[in-house]
């Protein structure tokens, strides 16, 4: 009989139409439709096992992170789960190292996405199959099985295997404490939900007005389309939310170097906590001369949504590019990738503050920094993980939210399956929801 033979890989297209009210625009994109390259895994297992995973999208190309999951398929179909996870850093580097597909990464892009979504299925697999929510399973591995998920190669000039496995066994210390303290309390979180660049100022101001009264202390709001239009909404959110809570400025990569630092200045007087993706995301230097020029007016930097993968975050820490590490759940190479970054940024002290502004990422995200705090960073001093109040409705295990602060997962896997109903009638363009959209959008045309 089997036991967690991995038979079937099925990967769809599922997108969510949010760019009708503006969820989620920036000054670089102003109209996404939340997306997934979704992936279910089939197993033998007589219990009828399933993996889910996916990765984060905006809508248009989500056809082809589906094309590039069904290229890797070749490499995780007829795996054991067991034979994966016996030497799980052989099999990202199989996955992330394939002779022929690497070449259109490696390790970033398409791929990498693709990568994620694969893999982060894996987890929920070996997470379900062990009965416990992803978080618990790290918290409860032995330091030596976490290190042997991580592939160190590239970045070995900054962390070795060692550092991490002195990090990981220094880590163990208050963790029982830590954890029931979590349980307890959640992890705090900021909320973006209130200021995407689409909405109208009313609009703000009744979701600031809403989020301050559920318990909300800090807030991002998204800038860097039009100055004014900045400082006029920033005063606004300042406004409302006092001077003791928690503002951050988050301008999608839309600024030269020069002109992120002049314009950040601009907004100073609002004292936000940090500029976030200032510029471009590969732009390691930029970044650090931004921080440079910020720094004696209280303003961090913050990256990481589109950073590639490890090595990019081990260059932003080794260049003092950034006071805050966004970790993204969907971007890097999974868990395995972004175990290594906790590491990196546990090293540097530079606190890890994770993204989760798309569908599904709160929802994965969470067990990350849960396990952050219980076996890695030790500490909630300067840290939050983001919240978008989007599309929770969509997944079987959602996210809760409590007095702003995430309550630890308790179902075992990585909350990352949606509902089947959910898939289906949101499935790209077949679904149903799409073909009255599309039906609407011929009509009017
Ligand atoms: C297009 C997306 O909504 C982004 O604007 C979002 O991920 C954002 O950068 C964030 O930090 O949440
Ligand atoms: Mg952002």
């Amino acid at each position: 009989m089997g036991r967690g033979r991995i038979t079937g890989l099925a990967v769809s297209d599922v997108r969510f139409p949010t760019s009708l009210a503006h969820h989620g625009s920036d000054a670089m994109h102003p109209d996404p439709d939340y997306s997934a390259a979704y992936v279910v895994l089939e197993t033998d297992a007589p219990d009828g096992l399933k993996g889910y995973g996916l990765t984060f999208t905006l809508g248009k190309g989500t056809e082809v992170v589906v094309c590039a999951v069904n290229a890797l398929a070749v490499h995780v179909v007829n795996k054991d789960l067991d034979e994966i996870i016996s030497d799980f850093r052989g099999f990202y580097r199989q996955l992330t190292s394939d002779g022929q597909l690497r070449w259109i990464g490696p390790e970033k892009g398409v791929v990498h996405l693709a990568t994620a979504a694969v893999l982060n299925a894996i987890w929920d697999l070996w997470a379900k199959k062990e009965g416990k929510p992803l978080w618990k399973l790290l918290v409860d591995m032995d330091p030596k099985q976490l290190l042997s998920c991580i592939d160190f190669r590239y970045i070995t000039d900054a962390l070795t295997e060692e550092e991490a496995y002195i990090i990981l066994q220094n880590g163990l210390v208050g963790k029982t404490e830590r954890e029931e303290q979590l349980l307890k309390h959640g992890y705090p979180a900021y909320t973006t939900s209130c200021a995407w660049l689409g909405y109208p100022d009313q609009q703000l101001k009744q979701l600031c007005s809403d989020a301050l009264k559920d318990g909300w202390t800090r807030f991002k709001v998204k800038v860097g389309a039009d100055l004014q239009d900045d400082i006029r909404r920033c005063k606004l959110v300042r406004e409302m939310i006092g001077p003791e809570n928690i503002l951050m400025l988050d301008a999608n990569q839309r600024w030269e170097v020069e002109e992120a630092i002049e314009w950040v200045t601009k907004l100073a007087e609002f004292r936000p906590l940090w500029i976030e993706e200032p510029t471009s995301p590969d732009d390691i230097l930029g970044h650090a001369t931004i921080s440079k020029a910020l720094a004696p007016l209280g303003i961090g930097v913050a990256t990481g949504e589109q950073c590639h993968n490890r090595v990019i975050f081990k260059q932003l820490l080794q260049a003092k590019a950034l006071s805050y590490v966004q970790v993204d759940s969907c971007r890097l190479g999974s868990v395995n990738e972004n175990l290594s970054v906790l590491l990196m940024a546990k090293k540097f002290q530079i606190p890890v503050c994770p993204h989760a502004g798309g569908v599904g990422l709160c929802e994965l995200v969470q067990h990350l920094i849960i396990f952050d705090y219980i076996s890695v960073s030790g500490s909630l001093d300067n840290r939050m993980c983001e919240y978008v109040d989007h599309l929770h409705e969509h997944f079987k295990y959602p996210v809760v939210i409590r007095n702003a602060s995430y309550v630890p997962p308790k179902a075992p896997g990585y909350s990352s399956e949606m509902k089947e109903d959910s898939a289906r009638r949101y499935q790209f363009p077949q679904g149903e929801v799409w073909q009255k959209l599309l039906s609407d959008t011929a009509k009017i045309s």
